[in-house]
């Protein structure tokens, strides 16, 4: 593809001896889609500072299994979520734009429909309370809808799910709202904000609330699912991208920045646009000089990380359910509750593929394990869903990927506690010193922790830094709230005043 030239007010305002205008740090989603914008608007100077040997971040494809029979399977993001675009849909999925556009294969993925089902005792039905759990989630979001018509404070979601009287308490009611909840927040119902895991939920997948559509499509490209963004990074000239370099330090003042990678390399920019996760801002892996301002911190340390992990074995055969999915109810709750097949007809049948997921906690816990502890946890819960099966079989491959000890992510993707306010929100986007930007999924309010939550903050970010740079205006930009007050509750006088209204 040919590029259009870098404007000559671009390398003009860039200060003499720098090495990019623009240092996009991270290549993930968010950090190609800011660079293709950016490109869009004629700034063809800048840099993508990649730790990984690839592209694409935490779309992340392995190829699994014994020689002769492995596949090339997602231990990172696999859904698109959300398609959109067809009749009586909402607008279209723009990852869903660039799965079709590269031709990467998919397959429908119902997830809400044909599950088998597993308790204590092995094979059971249940399905009567998950239908009435899929029903509670519902009312969860309509009623959190309501609270917001209604200016109410937001609580955790446990708190809305008391308040519309569910209650989960035996092993079957505790593994369907898991399945309803834990399984896509990556966090529990206690960590997660009632409003804000409704409006996610609805942006995404409620048409009559501006989202996309109900659809899930689930990548088996074997060339794997980050093909997309490979593909939309072509564009790329190979010095605008520099690979396996890992940054350490971020220094900046108001005329620029400067980027130390851990071999001492240094870089200078005007500006700096930080895509890196939730979780890499949060620990110390990368530092800053000067520390960040006490705003972005409290911004940063109060959105919440939570860790997705799937875990997957190949047998010699497949012995299990003929579903896409299990529920598998333990007295213990989120021990090893789904279960996806991929020896399945719509997948990659015969390959004696199959994986459990956890999230949070369980995730977190599983990662102090050694494989094989985590490969015995399984077994045993394999031979409790099948108790009359003497025979099943040690699977002879299994990965997981630890997400939590990963200095790269340092977990999964965002998830909104109850604790995390619009304006910390605001503070997460926010510039500082009008020179470190700052983009990925967790800065985007309507679709954190998705892949169209990264694409679209990686054209937002883009769009708006280009407008700095071109000369558009930096200052009323993205700006912050140098105090998050909540005094409401602690100001008796007013709230009293309130209540006389
Ligand atoms: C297990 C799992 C399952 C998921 N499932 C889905 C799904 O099915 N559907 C969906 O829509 N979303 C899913 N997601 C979420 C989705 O993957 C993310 O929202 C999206 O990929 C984030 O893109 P990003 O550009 O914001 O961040 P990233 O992809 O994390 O990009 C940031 C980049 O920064 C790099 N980096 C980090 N630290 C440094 C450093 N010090 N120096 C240099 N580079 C560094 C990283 O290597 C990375 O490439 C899943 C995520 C995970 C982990």
């Amino acid at each position: 593809a040919t590029l259009p030239l870098a404007r000559d007010d671009n390398l003009s305002k860039r200060s003499r001896g720098k090495d990019a205008t623009v240092l996009i740090l991270g290549g993930g989603v968010s950090g190609i889609i800011a660079a293709k914008t950016l490109t869009e608007k004629g700034i063809t100077d800048f840099k993508i500072i990649e730790a990984r040997d690839e592209l694409g971040g935490r779309l992340h494809s392995e190829r699994f299994g014994e020689p002769g029979r492995q596949v090339t399977v997602e231990v990172g993001a696999n859904w698109v979520q959300g398609i959109g675009g067809g009749e009586g849909q909402g607008p279209e999925n723009p990852i869903w734009t660039l799965v079709r556009k590269y031709g990467v294969e998919t397959r429908e993925s119902s997830y809400y429909s044909n599950i088998a089902m597993f308790d204590q005792t092995g094979p059971a039905d249940f399905s009567d309370i998950f239908d009435e759990y899929e029903h509670d989630y519902t009312e969860l979001t309509v009623a959190a809808g309501a609270r917001v018509e209604k200016n109410l404070v937001d609580t955790t979601a446990r708190t809305g799910y008391g308040l519309i009287n569910v209650k989960p308490k035996t092993p079957h009611e505790m593994a369907v709202e898991y399945y309803t909840f834990d399984w896509e927040y990556a966090q529990t119902p206690e960590q997660s904000s009632w409003i804000a895991s409704s409006w996610g939920n609805n942006y995404t997948f409620d048409v009559a609330s501006g989202g996309f559509s109900p659809d899930n499509q689930l990548s088996i490209d074997q060339r794997g699912f980050k093909t997309f963004i490979q593909k939309e990074a072509e564009f790329l000239a190979p010095h605008q991208v520099s690979l396996n370099s890992v940054v350490k330090t971020i220094t900046y003042s108001g005329e620029g920045v400067t980027v130390t990678l851990v071999d001492g390399t240094k870089l200078e920019a005007d500006y700096a646009l930080v895509s890196f996760s939730l979780g890499v801002l949060q620990h110390d892996d990368v530092t800053w000089e000067p520390e960040l301002p006490e705003w972005k911190t409290e911004a940063v340390q109060s959105m919440s990380m939570g860790t997705y992990t799937k875990i997957f074995m190949q047998f010699p055969k497949k012995f299990w359910f003929d579903t896409e999915i299990a529920i598998y109810a333990d007295r213990v709750r989120g021990r090893y509750p789904v279960w996806q097949s991929l020896d399945h007809d719509n997948y990659f049948p015969g390959s004696g593929v199959i994986f459990a997921t956890v999230t949070g906690d369980w995730s977190e816990r599983i990662e102090a394990l050694t494989d094989a502890e985590v490969q015995a946890e399984l077994m045993d819960v394999l031979h409790t869903m099948y108790p009359d099966m003497t025979d099943i079989p040690e699977p002879t491959s299994i990965l997981f990927h630890r997400w939590w000890n990963d200095p790269l992510t340092r977990g999964s993707y965002s998830n909104w506690p109850a604790s995390f306010f619009q304006e910390h929100h605001d503070n997460l986007r926010a510039t500082v010193d009008e020179r470190l930007w700052f983009t990925g999924e967790h800065c985007s309010q309507k679709y954190f922790g998705f892949l169209h939550g990264a694409w679209f903050e990686g054209r937002d970010a883009g769009q708006e830094l280009a407008q700095c740079i071109n000369g558009g205006g930096c200052v009323h930009v993205r700006e912050h709230f140098e105090e998050v007050r909540n005094a409401r509750p602690y100001k008796v006088d007013d709230y009293n005043a309130g209540r006389r209204k």
